[in-house]
């Protein structure tokens, strides 16, 4: 079980995260805050009665029936974020706490659409979320990436916008010694319907920047998503993964391409996916040598951080100190940082090992 010295190792971990959705990090108490400040009517107690008081959206966010039902309360609450501080403040929120929670290196997504549809400027959002890494780097000696992800539900169009407004600001483009601002590209929202060939074109030109590139895929859609964004998209990672072990031959391939899949056990249960957390394929994935890392999705929802997810997986697989080992390893090596940071990443982790053995 999760408790005592066992507990004291899983937080000491040096954690990366891969599949972080700032926007989840919007809690009830943020975003009454914001909307009081910036004058913003939240819908009425008559619209929806859970936007009565922080307590009556924290009980709503008690129960999704499934990854829509999550996601219209998701876009909803962005209502409240409008100006550049409020963007570093959402970040500054994620960094503070997973930086508790052990994280050493994040790669974060951002949805700049559910902002720009609102008329946000796309400029105030990626200064407001760099703003908060750069603070992470200088303050708390976190490391992190900003991942641009397309919205599948709108249509590739207005993908294509997003992503003339991120190479007219320069933020796909190295700068004096400053890394990019955003490191790769990401798809995420409404899964099944909204296949991963529909972004071919803006995946392809990202490839052609040198971008990194992963999307969500088979967390609710059947493998055919996933493979469709190992084929079309060139992803190098796949968000979720879980509808993987229903086809052992895509599997196998994951296996021998070494694709990282970003797990989020805690949003798996939350959004139905799964009945709990022994569902999530964890042990499978172990015995077959799927490389996967272990991550929070938008823990201001499903009810926790990154450490509750190690916890959480924890308690449902008793997994043994060398499996974690296996899990820390595969996730700063799949990480999107240079071999120096990787490297101290991994001295931490034996640091931690010999601390634990
Ligand atoms: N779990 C998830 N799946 C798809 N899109 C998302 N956007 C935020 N969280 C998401
Ligand atoms: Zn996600």
């Amino acid at each position: 079980m999760c408790q005592g010295p066992f507990h004291n190792f899983l937080a000491e971990l040096p954690k990366c995260e891969h599949h972080l959705h700032l926007e989840g990090c919007l809690s009830p108490s943020l975003t009454f805050k914001l909307a009081t400040k910036n004058n913003i009517k939240l819908p009425s107690k008559e619209e929806k009665p859970e936007y009565e008081s922080v307590e009556t959206l924290e009980k709503r966010y008690e129960h999704f029936d499934n990854l829509q039902d999550f996601l219209n309360c998701y876009y909803l609450a962005l209502d409240a974020v409008i100006t550049q501080d409020d963007f570093e403040a959402l970040g500054w929120e994620y960094f503070t706490t997973a930086h508790a929670d052990g994280v050493k290196h994040a790669e974060v997504f951002f949805d700049p659409q559910s902002h720009t549809d609102r008329g946000i400027p796309f400029q105030t959002v990626v200064n407001g979320f760099n703003a908060a890494c750069e603070r992470a780097e200088k303050e708390l000696g976190m490391t992190s990436q900003l991942i641009m992800c397309f919205l599948r539900h709108l249509p590739a169009s207005s993908a294509a916008e997003t992503m003339q407004s991120a190479i007219a600001g320069g933020f796909f483009t190295a700068q004096q010694g400053r890394e990019r601002v955003i490191a790769g590209l990401g798809l995420d929202s409404s899964e099944v319907g909204f296949r991963p060939e529909l972004f071919k074109e803006q995946y392809a030109q990202g490839k052609e920047l040198g971008l990194h590139r992963t999307a969500h895929g088979g967390e609710e859609g059947d493998p055919s998503y996933i493979s469709g964004a190992l084929d079309s998209l060139h992803c190098e990672r796949i968000d979720h993964g879980i509808k993987l072990v229903q086809d052992p031959e895509l599997l196998a391939r994951i296996v021998k391409e070494e694709i990282l899949l970003t797990v989020c056990p805690l949003s798996n249960v939350c959004l139905q996916a799964v009945k709990e957390v022994g569902e999530v394929p964890i042990r499978k994935f172990l015995q077959e040598g799927v490389k996967f890392s272990i991550n929070s999705d938008d823990p201001a929802y499903f009810g926790g951080y990154i450490l509750k997810n190690y916890c959480a997986v924890q308690n449902a697989f008793n997994l043994s100190k060398e499996e974690w080992k296996t899990i820390v390893q595969n996730s700063i090596n799949g990480s999107w940082t240079g071999q120096k940071r990787k490297d101290e990443l991994l001295s931490m982790l034996d640091q931690c090992l010999k601390k634990h053995a």
